[in-house]
């Protein structure tokens, strides 16, 4: 269980996030959505104490008394994290990216040295469950988006993480693809009870997988609920102001048109 205590988060003078309070619990697949700039990522990171906070606490279980580095270190390490952009180092093998997610076990010494057989087994069964085992010895760049994609999540699952936080992870796929990509993450998440928290762009997304959708706008939480509990006019309000820009965009432009001459 993670638990935000009056979290908020500003950058400069600039509040990314209000103060915010809440609960994740155990097993449970919370999707966050929102507007470019809502602070989707910033809450994310406040989750795994990767952003500084400006007030409030975050209580994980199993972490008791005051954050040190120690514990921060573990906490990192407990949490597995996919990004939109893969972050993976594209001349190596997927093998040797996936491995990268037991650097966070050793020391930079150890880190020096090859992996035991035990994590290189578990490498390469991280790699079979995202079904990549083919793959193990391929460079990433000559991997598919949605294949690097899959290379990032076994990356994550050969943390053996607690948590798994997710930012954006299929916003650069195609429809098909992306879909696949988030059952795969759901489904690890439901098959090991790992917390994930998962942010997307994708209403349809979110309403097929999640247990719990959080809506962010200007740094507040404005929905908190069930899937069917968003409403088309919750998702309106969500969007309210990103939706409005395009439109005022283009009937701007339009009124800019020559109007034709009547013949
Ligand atoms: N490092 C930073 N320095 C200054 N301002 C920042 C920084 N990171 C984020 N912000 C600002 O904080 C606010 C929230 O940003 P955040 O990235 O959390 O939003 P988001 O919902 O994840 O957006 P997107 O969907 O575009 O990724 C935005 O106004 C953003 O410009």
């Amino acid at each position: 269980m993670i638990q935000l205590e009056n979290v908020s988060v500003k950058y400069g003078d600039a509040i990314a996030l209000h103060p915010l309070s809440l609960k994740i619990n155990e097993g449970q697949f919370t999707v966050l959505l929102g507007s470019s700039g809502a602070g989707k990522s910033t809450f994310l990171r406040c989750l795994n104490l990767m952003n500084n906070l400006d007030s409030g606490h975050v209580r994980v279980s199993g972490f008791n008394g005051n954050w040190n580095r120690q514990k921060l270190q573990r906490l990192r390490r407990e949490t597995g994290m996919i990004f939109q952009q893969h972050q993976l180092i594209v001349r190596q093998t997927a093998l040797q990216n996936v491995l990268m997610g037991r650097l966070g076990y050793h020391s930079v010494l150890r880190s020096l040295f090859p992996l035991s057989k035990t994590e290189q087994e578990l490498g390469l069964q991280s790699l079979k469950r995202v079904g990549l085992l083919d793959k193990a010895l391929c460079r990433v760049d000559r991997l598919s988006g949605g294949q690097q994609q899959r290379v990032g999540i076994a990356r994550v699952l050969v943390q053996q993480p607690k948590t798994i936080l997710a930012d954006e992870p299929v916003a650069s796929l195609d429809p098909a693809t992306a879909d696949e990509v988030l059952s795969l993450i759901h489904s690890i998440s439901q098959e090991g009870g790992i917390s994930a928290v998962v942010s997307l762009h994708q209403v349809d997304l979110a309403r097929k997988y999640a247990d719990r959708i959080i809506g962010l706008a200007g740094g507040r939480i404005v929905f908190d609920g069930r899937p069917e509990e968003l409403t088309e006019a919750k998702v309106d309000e969500l969007y309210r102001n990103r939706r409005s820009e395009p439109k005022t965009e283009v009937s701007g432009r339009l009124l800019n048109l020559p109007v034709p001459l009547a013949s």
